[in-house]
This record gives C-alpha cells, structure tokens and sequence, in this order.
C-alpha cells in the first residue's frame, strides 16, 4: 500500500534528520583538515608545535572520526550530531588561548564555527555554542596563561586564507542550493494550491480567478463567454446508501470525465461538494451547448468498477456572460439558476439561461429555457 504524502514527508524528514551527522562528516573532515593546518602555522609561530602539536592532532585530525562514530553508534544519532557540533565550538574556544590569542586565526576559527551553526538550521544552536566556546576559552587561558601573540606571520595569514575562502564557496552555495529549492517548492506549492487534491481540477478559488477575467474580458470584447454550473443529481443518497468512499469516488470520476470533456482553452474547476463549473471563453451557444451535453452524457455512462449497477446523472445550468452581469457573482447566480430549473425539470439535463438562450432540443433530451 501507498503511504500518504503527508505520512512519505514525515519519514523523509525524520530520515534526514537522523543521517544529518552523515552529510556533516566530510565537511567536518575538510574544515578541520584546514584548522588542522592553520593550528600548525600558528603553533610554528609561537614556537609551541612540539608542546601542543598533539592537541592539534586529536581536535583537528581525530576528532571529525571520533565525531561521526559518535553519531552513528548513538540511539539517537541527530542529537549526538548536535552535541557533536557543540563540541565543535568548544574545540576552537580551546584554540584561542593555545594560539596566544593570534588576532586573525582566533577571530576566523570562532565566526566560521559560529557561521556553521547557522547553516544547520537548527534553532539558536548558535546561541547554544557560545558558552561552551567562551567557557573553553577563559578555562585554557587559566590553566595555559598564554602570552599574547595579536600579530600574524605570513605562513599563519597563508593558513588562513583558504578556511575563508573555502567556507565562503561553502556558503554561498548552500545559499544557492537554498534559494533554488525555495523557488521550486514554491512553484509546487502554488500548482498545489490552484488544484482540488481530489479531482484535479482547478480548486475554486483559482477557477474564480480565471472566470472573472473570462468575464472582464468578454464584456471589453463582447466576445461570447459561457458559464456552466454541473451538479450530480441525488448524490446525498448515493453517499447515505453506498457510503462516503463510493461517493468521493463518484466524484473523482466526475472530475475526470469534466477534464476530458472540455477544450484545453476551457476552464473546469470543482466549485464545492458534487458542484463543478466550467468557463468557455470566446464560445458561442452552439459549442457551449455542446460541450455541456457531452459532459452531461459522459457522466451517465459513467460506471465505477466496485459498484457497477449505479447511474450517475448530472444537471447542468448554463449562463452567457452578459452586460448584466455585474460581478462573476451575478454570472454564478444566472447558471446556478439554469441549473436549479434543469433539477426542477427532472434532473439528468441541460438549462440555459434565458436571457442569453433560445429553446433547443439536443440529442433528444429536452433542453429547458
Ligand atoms: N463523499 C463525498 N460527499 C460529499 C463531498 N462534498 C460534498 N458531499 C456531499 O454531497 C451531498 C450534496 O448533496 P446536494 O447536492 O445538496 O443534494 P443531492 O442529493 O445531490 O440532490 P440534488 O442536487 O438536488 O440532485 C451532501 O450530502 C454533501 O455532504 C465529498 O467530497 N465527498
């Protein structure tokens, strides 16, 4: 069976999430790869390599390994990553004071660290990482009392250059990544929303829309434009007797034969419950008469698999736009009427509006004026 999309979407998210400490490992490895380099240059320049090249070693070299370990045997591994990425912090706090808090080293490692925690798009993680890096910081100043050592060598300025280079490519496209994913998911989410989920046509609100430009337009043009207003006939009882699920699929269909029976220049939207409408712009009665007949006809050869003995009928109420029509408003309420006469006539027909109409018959079933 087919999950749900809301239910696919929430496994996807919770994956991700758990496999977060997975896309972080090799960006882990190069950032500290770099520090790695960037902590020797600096240790060269105080003269500290051989006293705490070490360190350099196992925060920078080892730590990435031990961190991703960390995760991947944790019960829970997004938390572990977190608290990894809190170690991270805590990591560079500690380099400040073994760098004799060298100006530009310091001040790169501990944005670029802090940088990161924005990056993840986990809430205030941030914020959450400054005490640890403070705290690691002001404990390695008590215990080392470093002299100060503010100005850079070449080599350490060398050192620094590609961990701002690298994680402003780094940032500019994740940046990228993020605003064209954005975009996408917008563009989705407005296709989405302009659709009915259960029929796929256009969702009211949409269909709206583009009536009331059908409208506009045909009053500036006095080009003919037609409203057609379809309701299934007796479809309470079909819910009551056969139960919701056959009537949700009474009304897929519905939606189905609508789509294919208007032009693509037709705008078929559902209006609300078993009530669909279409707009045909720059139509004349005859075509519009047409197609409305041939809705009408396609809905009572419908037959769903389950339940093949049921005969749907529809009413459908036809209005033209006229000069009348004030709003699209005015233009519903003349089909919606058409409509309520064919149901009154004996339902299973078409009903035009009188004012834009003349009495016709179509294909022996008895169009009322
Ligand atoms: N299964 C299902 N029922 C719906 C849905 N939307 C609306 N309905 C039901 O559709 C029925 C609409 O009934 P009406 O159009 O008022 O009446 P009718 O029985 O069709 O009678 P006439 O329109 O006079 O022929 C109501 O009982 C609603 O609860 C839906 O999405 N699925």
């Amino acid at each position: 069976m087919t999950e749900p999309p809301q239910t696919a979407a929430k496994h996807q998210g919770a994956t991700a999430r758990a496999n977060t400490y997975r896309s972080i490992y090799p960006l882990r490895i190069l950032g500290m790869g770099l520090g790695f380099w960037l902590t020797c240059s600096v240790l060269m320049q105080t003269g500290d390599l051989a006293r705490f090249g070490w360190v350099s070693l196992l925060t920078m070299v080892l730590w990435p390994h031990l961190a991703y370990l960390h995760a991947r045997t944790s019960r829970d591994p997004y938390r572990a990553e977190v608290r990894n990425l809190l170690i991270d912090s805590a990591i560079v706090g500690l380099w400040i004071p073994l760098m004799h808090f060298n100006l530009l080293p310091s001040v790169v490692l501990a944005v670029v660290t802090t940088h990161d925690k924005f990056g993840t798009g986990i809430k205030r993680l941030w914020l959450y990482s400054l005490p640890g890096m403070a705290g690691m910081a002001l404990l390695g100043t008590l215990i080392l009392r470093p002299e100060p050592v503010l100005a850079s060598s070449l080599s350490v300025i060398i050192a620094t250059l590609p961990v701002i280079a690298l994680h402003s490519l780094a940032v500019g496209f994740t940046s990228y990544r993020l605003i064209r994913t954005v975009a996408r998911q917008n563009q989705q989410l407005k296709e989405l929303r302009q659709r009915d989920a259960q029929t796929g046509l256009f969702a009211r609100a949409h269909w709206q829309e583009q009536a009331q430009a059908v409208l506009e337009g045909a009053r500036s043009t006095d080009r003919p434009a037609w409203l057609l207003m379809i309701d299934i006939d007796h479809f309470k009882p079909i819910n009551d007797i056969h139960g919701h699920t056959v009537g949700d699929e009474a009304i897929r269909v519905v939606g189905e034969v609508i789509r294919e029976s208007v032009r693509e220049a037709d705008c078929a939207g559902r209006y609300g419950g078993d009530e669909f409408a279409v707009v045909c712009a720059d139509t004349d009665e005859a075509h519009a008469l047409a197609i409305a007949q041939r809705i009408r006809e396609r809905i009572g050869a419908l037959r769903l698999p389950e339940l093949p003995e049921l005969q749907l009928t529809s009413s459908i109420g036809m209005a033209q736009a006229h000069s009348s029509h004030q709003s699209l408003r005015d233009w519903l309420n003349s089909a919606d009427m058409a409509m309520y006469r064919a149901k009154h006539g004996g339902r299973n027909r078409v009903a035009v509006e009188p004012q834009g109409s003349r009495m016709r018959a179509a294909d022996g079933v008895p169009v009322l004026e």
